[in-house]
C-alpha cells in the first residue's frame, strides 16, 4: 500500500452562521487519503466545502472535529510542506515572470546560484521559457496561470493543492493545462490534490475521485480511475474506458445537481 501523504480523517466543519449566534455545519464526517505520487480529484456541489478542505491541509483551518495529516502528523499550524495554487494566479503585478518565481526561494533563503537554477527550469517547465522578464499584465490569461504552477513547482512543495486551478480558463487553453499538467505532474512523480467541478477534468487528470454531497456534506464515493497514461485530454472519449469511469462517476454524483423538469 503507498504512503498517505494527506489524510483527512473524520473532518466535521462547523462555521458561524453569519448575523445569528447559530453555527452552520459545512462538513459532517469526511475522510479520505492522498497517498504518495497520486493525483486525487475532488468534486461536489458548489458550497460543500472543497475549498475548506484544502485550506486544511494548508493549516489555515482547522476542522471543528476530526483531524487532518500530513505524513503522519497532525496539522496544528500552517503548514509550509504543501504549494497552493488558487483560482485566480494572483502573480504580482510589479514583478516580473521570474521574480514572482523566485519569490517562494528567497522566503526560503535558498541561495542565488541555486534560485536562478530552479527559476529557469521552473519557467521552462511550463513552457514560458523566453517570458521572464514580461510582467503579468503582458501575459496571456493562460500564461500568468502557468507562471502560477511554475512558483509553485519551484520549490518543490511535499504536495500541491490545486483549487479549480483551470476554472477561469478558455476552453482550448485549459484543455492544454490539463495536458502540461498531466505531464509535469507525472514525471515529477507529485502528489496532487485537485479541486473541479468538470467530472471530465476529474477523469481524466485523477488517480482518484473524492465524491462529496450537498451541505452538510459528507463523502457519497471515493473511486479509482484506472486508465492506462498518459491519457488524451483533448478526445476524452478516445481514452479507452473513459466512459465507463465517466459514467462511474456521474452516476452518483447527479443526484447532488438539481436538475429540473420544466414543463414549458
Ligand atoms: N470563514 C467562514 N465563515 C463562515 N462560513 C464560511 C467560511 N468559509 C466558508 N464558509 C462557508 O462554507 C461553505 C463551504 O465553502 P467552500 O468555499 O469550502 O465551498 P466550495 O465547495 O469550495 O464551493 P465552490 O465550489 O462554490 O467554490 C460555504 O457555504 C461558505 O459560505
Amino acid at each position: 500500500m503507498t504512503e498517505a501523504v494527506l489524510s483527512f480523517d473524520a473532518i466535521r466543519q462547523d462555521f458561524p452562521a453569519p448575523g445569528s449566534q447559530s453555527k452552520i455545519r459545512v462538513i459532517e464526517g469526511i475522510s479520505f487519503e492522498v497517498g504518495s505520487g497520486k493525483f486525487v480529484a475532488v468534486i461536489g456541489p458548489s458550497g460543500c466545502g472543497k475549498s475548506t478542505l484544502l485550506q486544511m491541509a494548508a493549516g489555515l483551518l482547522m476542522p471543528t472535529r476530526g483531524g487532518v495529516r500530513h505524513r503522519g502528523r497532525v496539522i496544528s499550524d500552517v503548514n509550509r510542506e504543501v504549494g497552493f495554487v488558487p483560482q485566480q494566479a494572483q502573480l504580482f503585478p510589479w514583478k516580473t515572470l521570474a521574480e514572482n518565481v523566485e519569490l517562494p526561494l528567497l522566503l526560503r533563503g535558498v541561495a542565488t546560484a541555486e534560485r536562478k537554477k530552479r527559476v529557469a527550469s521552473a519557467i521552462e517547465a511550463v513552457g514560458l521559457g523566453g517570458f521572464e522578464h514580461y510582467f503579468p499584465g503582458q501575459l496571456s490569461g493562460g500564461m500568468q496561470k502557468r507562471g502560477s504552477i511554475a512558483r509553485t513547482l519551484v520549490y518543490r512543495p511535499d504536495v500541491i493543492l490545486m483549487d479549480e486551478p483551470f476554472g477561469a480558463l478558455d476552453a482550448q487553453t485549459r484543455m492544454v493545462m490539463q495536458d502540461d499538467l498531466q505531464m509535469l505532474s507525472s514525471e515529477a512523480g507529485a502528489t496532487v490534490l485537485f479541486i473541479t467541478h468538470d467530472i471530465t477534468e476529474a477523469v481524466l487528470l485523477a488517480d482518484s475521485v473524492v465524491i462529496m454531497s450537498q451541505r452538510p456534506s459528507r463523502l457519497l464515493a471515493n473511486i479509482e480511475i484506472d486508465l492506462p497514461r498518459p491519457r488524451d485530454v483533448f478526445e476524452p472519449f478516445r481514452n479507452p474506458g473513459f466512459e465507463a469511469a465517466y459514467e462511474q462517476v456521474w452516476s452518483v454524483f447527479r443526484s447532488q445537481i438539481d436538475i429540473r423538469q420544466r414543463s414549458h
